[in-house]
């Protein structure tokens, strides 16, 4: 009787006691699983005296009785408890504003390339490609720069043996083009890849990118090449800009000039931009050779042309305010990321 009255206070004390569903559980088992102690005293049964059997019999079973309901209420609470926890847990604010997707951006240098090629493009010239290892013939002879001249010296160009190079510039790219037409007009923009030796400093580096446009044709004249660097002035600087070209010289153009624009930081009153002089050197052009002509199989008395090369890193670096030509090949993500 008072064993079993302890027994009692013991199960309801440790149902009061279990945090969660499992420790629940283990109670349950203990008390009331076949090996329990309840179980043991029905089957102590048999020693009793006869007459006592149904007295202690009904006993056990109110105590079993008793004990099963507060475990089963206190199951369904902590069950409960279980569920609130978990939606709690699991719960998604779906008021929350979406996470921002990272993406990625363009190099500051494809930008302005791609945005000179557009350009040319909507007026009709074609892209070439050719070759970063070179020929000199290609890279110097085709454009009126013949052995011993100064401009072929070690000292300028990444030579890969005697007569292939690295190519300095984008030019042996029309002399190609020039070659492969053989005699027909030709309206190219030759984007791509140059290298020089002696380049190393904030505004030269050993690998930097050149974009050269060549129209020869029948009847092209400086008024043309006036109109076409004029265009693109504006399209890449603004509206407002102003061109002026000054007399410049290169072995493959004649005459050659040296494109200025009016400067769009300060309109031409004078800033660091423009080195307060009120303009900004962009790019060189001129009319081609003779001699760059007639080594390319086009009869110069019957077909003129004319050319121009900027750099696309000088232009970015105006466009966009960069210091150091280096930031464009370093990869250094808070450089890149901030042109998106
Ligand atoms: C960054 N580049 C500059 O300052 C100057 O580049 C220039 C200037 C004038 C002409 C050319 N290209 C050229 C190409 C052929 Cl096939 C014939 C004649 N000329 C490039």
């Amino acid at each position: 009787e008072a064993q079993l009255q302890q027994l009692k206070e013991e199960a309801l004390q440790k149902i009061e006691a279990s945090g969660n569903v499992k420790e629940l559980n283990d109670v349950r088992v203990a008390y009331l699983g076949k090996k329990g102690p309840i179980t043991d005293l029905l089957k102590g049964m048999g020693k009793l005296p006869a007459e006592e059997r149904p007295k202690m019999g009904a006993l056990v079973n109110v105590v079993r009785e008793e004990v099963t309901t507060v475990l089963e209420a206190r199951m369904t609470l902590l069950q409960e408890q279980a569920i609130n926890e978990q939606l709690e847990k699991e719960s998604i604010d779906v008021t929350l504003p979406g996470r921002p997707v990272k993406t990625g951006n363009h190099h500051p240098l494809t930008r302005v390339v791609e945005e000179i090629e557009d350009l040319f493009l909507s007026m009709g010239y074609e892209i070439a490609e050719g070759p970063e290892v070179e020929k000199d013939y290609y890279n110097f002879e085709a454009l009126n720069l013949p052995k011993g001249h100064p401009a072929r010296d070690m000292q300028d160009s990444f030579y890969i043996s005697e007569d292939i190079l690295l190519r300095t510039h984008t030019s042996p790219v029309q002399a190609r083009t020039m070659e492969a037409k053989e005699g027909q007009p030709i309206k190219i923009i030759c984007p791509g890849k140059v290298y020089r030796r002696d380049n190393d400093d904030a505004t030269h580096s050993h690998q930097f990118t050149q974009i050269e446009g060549l129209v020869i044709g029948e009847n092209i004249r400086m008024s043309d090449l006036k109109g076409t660097l004029s265009l693109f002035a504006k399209k890449m600087f603004g509206d407002d800009r102003e061109i002026r070209l000054r007399p410049s010289f290169f072995p493959f153009t004649e005459p050659s000039v040296e494109m200025d624009i009016s400067c769009f930081k300060c309109s031409g009153s004078g800033c660091n931009v423009c080195k307060k002089t009120g303009w900004i050197e962009i790019l060189g052009a001129g009319m081609v050779h003779p001699n760059v002509l007639e080594m390319a199989g086009y009869d110069s008395k019957k077909l003129s042309g004319f050319a121009f090369g900027m750099g696309p890193e000088r232009i970015a670096m105006l466009k966009y305010g960069v210091e150091d030509i280096r930031h464009f090949y370093t990869n250094d993500v808070r450089f890149l990321s901030q042109f998106h």
